[in-house]
């Protein structure tokens, strides 16, 4: 199965549920890839020896590895960090998570400003480039185990929106807007 993305609805409701449109407008793969998405379908049992892994590790130069189980026994200020994750902001450098267990929706902004969420789950593997605005929630299930990835001492700070002068989002706005034009279509 295929990563599942689509457009969200405009309602206020649970952040938790899905937010598909009616009729439901999914969002394909290429169309991720335009906005800088990157995304991988691995086997998460293999994770602690996988080839497939550790050779995008070692291509992408991504030497720091961590992991992190989302539930409230776990994790410090479990609430407040939930909430934070579901404050639209940006980084300074790409935010590499690869589902291990459970499942969770990050949501990007496509070019027009849209919310497009991504429904991750076991061996999904996604990179979203520096300067994207983005949030994370859990879904209805409740539970995600991630591993992150990074190069080299891991900065998590994240930026809330606005950004616009942000070198990342300058720098991200620029290499969304030359997409097209760099790379004609077929
Ligand atoms: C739970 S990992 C995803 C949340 C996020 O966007 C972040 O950590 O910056
Ligand atoms: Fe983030």
């Amino acid at each position: 199965m295929a990563i599942q993305a689509w457009f969200m609805d405009e309602s206020s409701e649970d952040q938790r549920l899905p937010h598909r449109r009616n009729p439901d407008e999914p969002v394909s793969i290429d169309y991720l890839a335009e906005l800088g998405v990157l995304y991988w379908k691995l086997n998460p049992k293999k994770y602690e020896d996988d080839e497939e892994l550790n050779e995008i590790r070692q291509a992408r130069g991504y030497n720091y590895m961590d992991l992190l189980d989302l539930c409230p026994e776990k994790v410090a200020n479990y609430e407040e960090k939930l909430k934070n994750f579901y404050t639209e902001h940006i980084h300074g450098d790409e935010e590499i998570r690869y589902c291990l267990e459970g499942s969770g929706y990050f949501d990007v902004r496509d070019k027009k400003d849209r919310w497009i969420r991504i429904w991750i789950k076991p061996g999904d593997l996604i990179i979203l480039p520096a300067g994207i605005y983005h949030r994370f929630t859990l879904d209805t299930t409740d539970y995600i185990k991630l591993m992150r990835l990074f190069i080299g001492e891991p900065v998590w700070t994240a930026y809330n929106r606005p950004q616009e002068e942000h070198p990342a989002r300058q720098g991200y706005v620029e290499s969304i807007n030359s997409y097209g034009v760099a790379q004609p279509a077929h």
